[in-house]
């Protein structure tokens, strides 16, 4: 997700966007939004990541135009948002379908009577509806679940109707706002896991608004950070999560990528080298690089001797992604020799301390 000239390649394009919203009694002005410039990749799924207030949902609902800039363009498929009358709103908001965190299901209504409302609503003859329904609900894995109604239904189900709700009209954009927050880690996960597979097989291009990084993490191509209504931070989700820029991005990465301090270490920790003291490292591994024995040939080749103290690999949109924390005991000088070795080898290192 970067700025760029609007072109093909995003399906949504955010230019210098702003909105403000009048404070109840009229007392100025609320800035939700400020300077948004962002591409989202057609066919992808990109996630928007912030803090509660941050801006994320008045971002999200100005893609269907249930919010209208007060500044800057929104590009949908070719159309400003913002601009469009009610004929051409209705073919965007179409073209648009949304999944939202607490499913917002009729509860008068099957799971297959969910699912045909916007077929109804968008006038479908009634002989099409009921086939259509069928595969949506093949599509979810709901074939069980059809008849029944949404108190009888789990979360993950709920969700499950939601989506096939949301992809009746064969929208080409999914907006989803917090789907997984109310579910639990496993249910989460095959909604990832379904989201993802829509997005393969339909080519659809999915924007998520979440709070948890794990869910861009497993999921996400691409990632922007929003804070106080500005993004701090965008692109490639594998290279923001590797080497986050932002204090805000480092600040929402603690404990969802990389090794956690072991508090034996981080209480000993000193900031500055002193003779007897030994360099504490933070390596970070990424691409092909994140399986290579590249410590143990700095040990051969500097002949220093490596300790490892705690380390993690993991895997950011299927490619891998390893931190460890490791001790050297060196010189400075050897130390630099060493960090100069890693980094010609394709590696991330940051001195984190010393230690005894
Ligand atoms: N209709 C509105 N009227 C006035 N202020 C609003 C309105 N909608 C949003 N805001 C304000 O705009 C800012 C951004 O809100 P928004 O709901 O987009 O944040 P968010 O990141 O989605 O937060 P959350 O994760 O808590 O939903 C907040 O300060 C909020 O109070």
């Amino acid at each position: 997700m970067q700025a760029q000239n609007i072109s093909d390649q995003a399906a949504i394009s955010f230019r210098g966007v702003g909105k403000s919203f009048a404070r109840k009694g009229g007392d100025g002005a609320v800035m939700a939004l400020e300077g948004i410039d962002l591409d989202v990749p057609r066919a992808a799924i990109s996630g928007i990541i912030g803090r509660s207030g941050a801006g994320k949902s008045t971002l999200l609902r100005m893609v269907n135009g249930l919010e209208r800039p007060t500044e800057g363009k929104v590009i949908v498929n070719g159309h400003d948002v913002g601009a469009a009358g009610t004929a051409e709103l209705r073919r965007i908001r179409r073209s648009v379908g949304m999944i939202f965190q607490h499913f917002n299901l009729l509860s008068s209504r099957t799971t297959a009577g969910n699912i045909a409302l916007p077929l109804e609503i968008a006038g479908v003859p009634a002989a099409e509806i009921g086939p259509r329904v069928s595969e949506l609900i093949e599509l979810v894995g709901l074939e069980a679940q059809a008849g029944r109604y949404p108190a009888e239904l789990s979360g993950g189900q709920k969700q499950r109707v939601g989506i096939a709700r949301a992809l009746a009209t064969r929208p080409d954009v999914l907006l989803s706002d917090e789907a997984t927050s109310a579910l639990d880690p496993e249910t989460t996960r095959q909604v990832l896991d379904l989201l993802k597979r829509i997005n393969a097989e339909l080519g659809l291009t999915i924007l998520l608004i979440t709070h948890e990084m794990g869910v861009v993490r497993d999921i996400g191509s691409h990632v922007a950070v929003i804070e106080a209504g500005r993004i701090v931070e965008a692109g490639e989700t594998y290279a923001v999560f590797s080497d986050p820029a932002h204090p805000t991005t480092r600040s929402f990465l603690k404990g969802v990528t990389g090794v956690v301090m072991p508090r034996f270490l981080s209480e000993r920790m000193v900031p500055e080298h002193a003779p007897g003291l030994a360099a504490v490292l933070q390596v970070t591994f990424t691409g092909s690089h994140a399986t290579d024995p590249v410590l143990a040939r700095l040990g051969s080749a500097l002949g220093l001797e490596v300790n490892i103290l705690a380390g993690a690999v993991e895997e950011i949109g299927e490619r891998p992604f390893g931190s460890l924390i490791v001790s050297i005991d060196a010189t400075p000088e050897r130390l630099a020799a060493a960090r100069a070795f890693l980094h010609d080898h394709g590696l991330k290192t940051e001195v984190l301390g010393h230690v005894r």
